[in-house]
C-alpha cells in the first residue's frame, strides 16, 4: 500500500515550501507504469500529435487521477493502456511486466454506464467476469461455480442498494443506479487495475455528489488500484492520492500533486481552507493551460513553471 506523506501544513503553504517526496517506495512494482508514452494520430498527409512523453504510475491500491483540458488526450491514454492503441514511443508496465499493446489487463468503466439493455442488472454486473480468465482479486477471491459468483454478485448489489433491482432491466434504473451497477461490473472483474473514464460526468450535480461519496466509501473498503479521468478539480482532490495534471495537446504531465488529505475522507473536507487553496491553485493551472490552448500569447511559457509553493512537483 502506498503512502503519501506530505508536508502541506498551512504553515508550509504560507512559507512556500514544497511537499516532500513520498518517504516510502515499496519494492512492489507499480500496478501501472507509463514510461515515456508518445502518440500521434496519422492520417494521409497529416499527423496530430496527441501525447508527448507521458510518464506516470499507480502503485498497488492507489487512487490516481488524470486531469487536463478537453481534447488533451486523456481518453486516448486510456485506449493505449487498454491495448486498443499502440503508442509510437514508450512502454506500459503492469506489476513489472511489459504489456504495451496488450489487451485484457484492465477493467474499465466508461462515461456512460454501457449496460446491455437486454440483460438484467445482475447479469450486467456479471458480464466483466464472463470473458476474462478467473483469478483472485481483492474484491473477489477465486470461485468454483457460476452459482457462487451469482450469489456473491447479489450480495454486492445488496451492499450498494441495488438488491431489489437485481432482476430489473437497466432502463428502469436511475442514472446513479446504472453507474453503481457499471462500477460493480468493473470491481468484480478479475483485473486488478480499474480505469474510470469520467464516470459521473453525465449525472446531475446532486447525484454526482452522492456518487462521489459512494465511490469514496467503496474504494476505501476495497482499495483497488484506480486511474480516474475527471474534469472536476474538486472531484480529483476529494478522491485521489495523487493527481497528474496534463497540458493541452500534445499532452505531457505538467504537474504532479500528492494530495495531502488523510483518509477516510468525507465531503466536509471540501470546506477545509487547504482544500480550497489547492482548488484555487489547480484552477489557475487549468486556466493557464486553456489560455495556452486558445493561443493566448501573454501567458505562453508560464505554464510549466511551479509558482505554487504548496507541494506540486512541476516537471
Ligand atoms: N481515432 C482518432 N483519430 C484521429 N484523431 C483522434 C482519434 N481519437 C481521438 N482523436 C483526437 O485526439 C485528441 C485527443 O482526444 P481525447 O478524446 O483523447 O481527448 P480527451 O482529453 O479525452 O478529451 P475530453 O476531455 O474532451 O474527453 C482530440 O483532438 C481528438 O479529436
Amino acid at each position: 500500500m502506498s503512502l503519501h506523506p506530505t508536508d502541506l501544513s498551512p504553515q508550509n503553504m504560507a512559507d512556500g515550501q514544497r511537499a516532500v517526496e513520498p518517504l516510502e517506495h515499496s519494492s512492489t512494482p507499480p500496478a501501472l507504469e507509463l514510461d515515456g508514452i508518445s502518440l500521434a494520430f496519422r492520417e494521409k498527409r497529416s499527423s496530430l500529435p496527441v501525447l508527448q512523453d507521458v510518464s506516470l504510475s499507480v502503485r498497488p491500491g492507489e487512487f490516481v487521477s488524470l486531469i487536463g483540458p478537453s481534447g488533451s488526450g486523456k481518453s486516448t491514454l486510456f485506449h493505449i493502456i487498454g491495448g486498443l492503441l499502440k503508442p509510437q514511443l514508450g512502454h506500459i508496465r503492469m506489476n513489472g511486466q511489459d504489456v504495451t499493446g496488450e489487451r485484457g489487463h484492465i477493467s474499465y468503466m466508461p462515461q456512460q454506464p454501457a449496460l446491455f439493455p437486454w440483460r438484467t442488472t445482475l447479469d450486467n454486473v456479471l458480464l466483466g467476469q464472463e470473458n476474462a480468465p478467473r483469478k483472485d482479486t481483492a474484491a473477489q477471491p477465486r470461485h468454483t461455480s457460476e452459482r457462487e459468483r451469482r450469489e456473491e454478485a447479489l450480495q454486492w448489489l445488496e451492499q450498494v442498494g441495488l438488491g431489489p433491482f437485481a432482476k430489473a432491466y437497466p432502463h428502469t434504473l436511475s442514472g446513479g443506479m446504472q453507474q453503481r451497477a457499471a462500477f460493480l461490473r468493473a470491481l468484480l472483474s478479475p483485473q486488478e487495475l480499474m480505469l474510470l473514464d469520467e464516470p459521473f460526468s453525465a449525472l446531475d450535480a446532486l447525484t454526482r455528489g452522492d456518487m462521489q461519496q459512494w465511490l469514496l466509501r467503496m474504494w476505501e473498503k476495497n482499495r483497488r488500484s484506480v486511474l480516474f479521468i475527471t474534469h472536476s478539480i474538486e472531484e480529483a482532490l476529494l478522491l485521489s492520492d495523487r493527481i497528474y495534471v496534463l497540458s493541452a495537446r500534445p499532452a505531457s504531465v505538467i504537474h504532479v500533486v500528492d494530495v495531502p488529505f488523510p483518509r477516510p475522507r468525507r465531503e466536509e473536507i471540501t470546506l477545509d481552507p487547504r482544500f480550497i487553496e489547492w482548488k484555487r491553485k489547480m484552477t489557475g493551472w487549468m486556466r493557464e493551460e486553456k489560455h495556452r490552448l486558445d493561443g493566448d500569447t501573454d501567458i505562453t511559457g508560464s505554464v510549466r513553471e511551479d509558482t505554487s509553493g504548496i507541494g506540486a512537483k512541476p516537471l
